[in-house]
């Protein structure tokens, strides 16, 4: 039996893990850390993570910036794996967990979606084929409740795009303050809020008389739940080091 402990467990997506671990026959979800503490759970609820007396496996993230740089003291002080869902770092925190994965084993991705590793494949192909005569922006969907902007998806698929053009790209996040053309080397990266959108992602390769428009749609907060646990499963007796979804894929 696969033991958790979910950070972030009262959140929209921690409801939702809870929701689906029951699920699973060989997973369990022991103890939860949130600082709002006042919803029911079948297990105890910590604000802090010192009070937890529960055995764990592995911590499962979906809480904020700040939160998951705490639950990482927790985990490393532990010797835990941890599964960071978590987006919306700056560089200083992204740093600390690169470093915190040569204690423990780090599984970090901005979507826990298989399909979004798909597409992050096909951009890179389409950018290797296209190469630079097109001009390449991704727009980005979201629920009005998400607070970080862009998506952490938005960057992993930029970033993505960057890694096979020897970091030729620098983002623009904002063309209401520019009073010029874009410029070749640009990626325009744009974020959209509303109602419940779960989350979409368009990645536009906009040529000389033709587009190509890579995209992937979420339709349900249970597609990344259920990558997060399968995640879990995955780190559970790895060495420490970082790891994404393409190991996941990689070792089905
Ligand atoms: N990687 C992925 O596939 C996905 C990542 N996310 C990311 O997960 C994060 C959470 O998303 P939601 O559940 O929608 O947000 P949310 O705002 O509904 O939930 C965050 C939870 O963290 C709790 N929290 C705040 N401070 C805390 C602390 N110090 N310790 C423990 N818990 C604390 C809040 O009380 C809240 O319950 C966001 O960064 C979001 O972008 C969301 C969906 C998918
Ligand atoms: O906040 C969300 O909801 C989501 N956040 C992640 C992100 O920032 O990329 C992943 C997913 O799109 C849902």
């Amino acid at each position: 039996m696969l033991k958790v402990l979910l950070n972030g467990c009262n959140g929209k997506m921690g409801q939702v893990v809870s929701k689906v671990a029951k699920t699973y026959e060989d997973v369990t979800i022991v103890a939860g850390v949130d600082l709002n503490t006042t919803r029911n759970f079948d297990y105890p609820v910590y604000s802090n993570p010192s009070q937890i007396q529960e055995e764990f496996d592995v911590i499962i993230d979906f809480s904020l910036p700040e939160a998951t740089l705490a639950i990482l003291e927790f985990a490393k002080a532990k010797k835990k794996p941890i599964v960071i869902a978590t987006t919306g770092f700056t560089s200083e925190q992204k740093e600390k967990i690169v470093e915190s994965s040569k204690e423990i084993p780090v599984f970090w991705s901005a979507n826990m979606s298989l399909g979004v590793n798909l597409v992050a494949d096909l951009v890179q192909k389409a950018y290797k084929t296209l190469g630079s005569r097109f001009d390449i922006e991704i727009v980005e969907k979201h629920h009005n409740q998400k607070i970080d902007a862009p998506s952490g998806t938005a960057l992993m698929l930029a970033d993505a795009i960057n890694e096979v053009a020897n970091n030729a790209y620098e983002y623009i996040y904002d063309r209401h303050t520019r009073r010029k053309k874009r410029a070749q080397n640009e990626i325009g990266i744009f974020s959209v809020r509303g109602g419940t959108i779960v989350g979409e992602h368009s990645v536009i390769f906009a040529g000389p008389d033709e587009i190509i428009e890579i995209k992937h749609t979420a339709l349900s907060k249970e597609v990344f739940a259920n990558g997060s646990i399968r995640a879990a499963m995955f780190i559970k007796d790895k060495k420490p080091g970082i790891y994404n979804m393409s190991d996941l894929i990689n070792s089905m």
